[in-house]
């Protein structure tokens, strides 16, 4: 038996990467993002575990994160690790409940991204002490043990935890034919660092030639600026991927209904497989529209859907073909594993997104355990892959032959480097006060 463990205190981090001098990370609505991390770190009294969070956010307005994350920490100090692993659906509602912070969403905004923070520092820190990776953490409890992290509130019409349970079941006996294939071929990514919207036409064939050599298949594009310039990107990059790879288009909700639907009658002659964000992501009823009209193109969205009731309906009203969730825009891994089953329930596949920091080494984890427990299938299945600040990270994803590999170190890949939390912290650190 393990020591009990201690969370003693919470120390925040306001953490921010100047990606919008290269224009890294740029789309339509998005044309100077700044990647940044409201960073969480829960010290215990055993000096050997840490728990490592962060939420994503592209900069002016990280610290209202951070003062979100700070408000929340009341709720973790103090308490041992074991009195939240006991049951860990009781512990999101715990975070998620409280009876006065509650009103600053609920599970929305600021405080619900402030909640997947803490949320992914606790898993981190379960999965460090228990000495896995969180994939294998989550492979390895059983269907029981799953579906009580999850709650359930709010999504009983669309699936109940006996029809979760139902599900885990018929899952689990082969769960490790799934983990050794993931072992040997890894989980299939596609990238969309050649596709940012401020990048030139030259970068983007460079970058378009290098992917297609390092072994992908599928490339993400951004629309939505001018739909003359989007035609001409989207004619540049079917040139030099050729017809077979697959092209997916990502409008980062520039459009009303009518004119995603227009430009997209235009677009569909480069084949693209989906269209991520066409419109404003409260917009269930929107996306129906729209994915009525453009099918068999498939309508992707999920970064910044708010939380598992907003998935629930877009799946209730046929409103997407693909599930993008977010790490740490719903709260943390408890929520995702909601969302995952009802995916598999609606036969919906699920694609990440990622790239942002952090964002590529958490969702990795989250794919892999859809795979090994939860839908079981790797068709149509893609994770987001975006080549930028892994350095930063003690355990950067690994990515061979388009695919990413299964992590080996404990926890859920997310601790950066005490010297990158230094140099980029916000505005002391060495880099922004270059910049000055
Ligand atoms: C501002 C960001 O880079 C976004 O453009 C990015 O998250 C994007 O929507 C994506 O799908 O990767
Ligand atoms: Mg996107």
């Amino acid at each position: 038996m393990r020591d009990t463990i201690k969370i003693s205190e919470v120390v925040v981090k306001d953490v921010r990467f100047p990606t919008s001098r290269s224009l890294d990370g740029s789309d339509a609505m998005n044309p100077d993002p700044d990647y940044s991390a409201a960073y969480v770190i829960l010290k215990t009294d055993h000096s050997d575990y840490e728990g490592h969070g962060l939420t994503f956010t592209i900069g002016r307005g990280n610290e209202l994160c951070v003062a979100a994350i700070q408000s929340l920490s009341p709720l973790l100090i103090g308490k041992t690790l074991e009195s939240f692993t006991s049951n860990m659906g009781d512990f999101w509602k715990m975070i998620t409940g409280d009876s006065q912070l509650r009103w600053l969403g609920p599970e929305k905004g600021v405080i619900h991204l402030a909640t997947g923070a803490i949320v992914n520092a606790v898993w981190d820190l379960y999965a460090k002490v228990e000495k896995k990776p969180l994939w294998k953490l989550l492979a390895d409890m059983t269907p029981e043990e799953l579906v009580s992290c999850i709650d359930f509130t709010y999504i009983t019409d669309a699936i109940t935890p006996a029809e979760a349970l139902a599900m885990l079941k018929e899952k689990a006996d082969s769960k490790q034919e799934r983990i050794d294939k993931l072992k040997e071929d890894g989980y299939p990514a596609y990238t969309t660092s050649a596709g940012w919207l401020g990048y030139s036409d030259d970068k983007m064939r460079r970058l378009c030639c290098e992917a297609k050599e390092a072994g992908f298949d599928h490339m993400k594009i951004k629309v939505g600026s001018d739909l003359k310039d989007d035609m001409r990107r989207a004619a540049i990059i079917r040139e030099e991927i050729g017809p077979d790879l697959r092209l997916m288009m990502d409008a980062n909700q520039k459009w009303d209904v009518d004119e995603a639907i227009a430009n997209m009658e235009q677009l569909k002659k480069f084949d693209p497989y989906w269209i991520e964000e066409p419109t404003s992501p409260d917009d269930i009823l929107g996306h129906a529209t729209i994915a009525r009209a453009i099918a068999p193109i498939k309508v992707a969205t999920g970064e910044h859907c708010q939380n598992r009731v907003v998935f629930k309906q877009l799946m209730q009203a046929n409103a997407i073909g693909i599930c993008q969730i977010d790490s740490c825009r719903v709260g943390g891994v408890n929520e995702i594993l909601a969302i995952l089953l009802m995916a598999a329930k609606f036969n919906i596949p699920v694609c990440p997104h990622a790239g942002g920091v952090g964002l590529c080494e958490y969702v990795q984890h989250l794919s892999m355990i859809d795979y090994i427990a939860i839908s079981g299938s790797l068709e149509n299945r893609i994770i987001e892959y975006v080549d930028h600040l892994h350095e930063h990270f003690f355990d950067p994803v690994v990515i061979k032959n388009g695919a990413y590999m299964p992590p080996k170190m404990p926890g859920y890949s997310i601790t950066m480097k005490p010297d990158s939390l230094k140099d980029y912290s916000f505005p002391d650190g060495k880099i922004w006060q270059e910049e000055v």
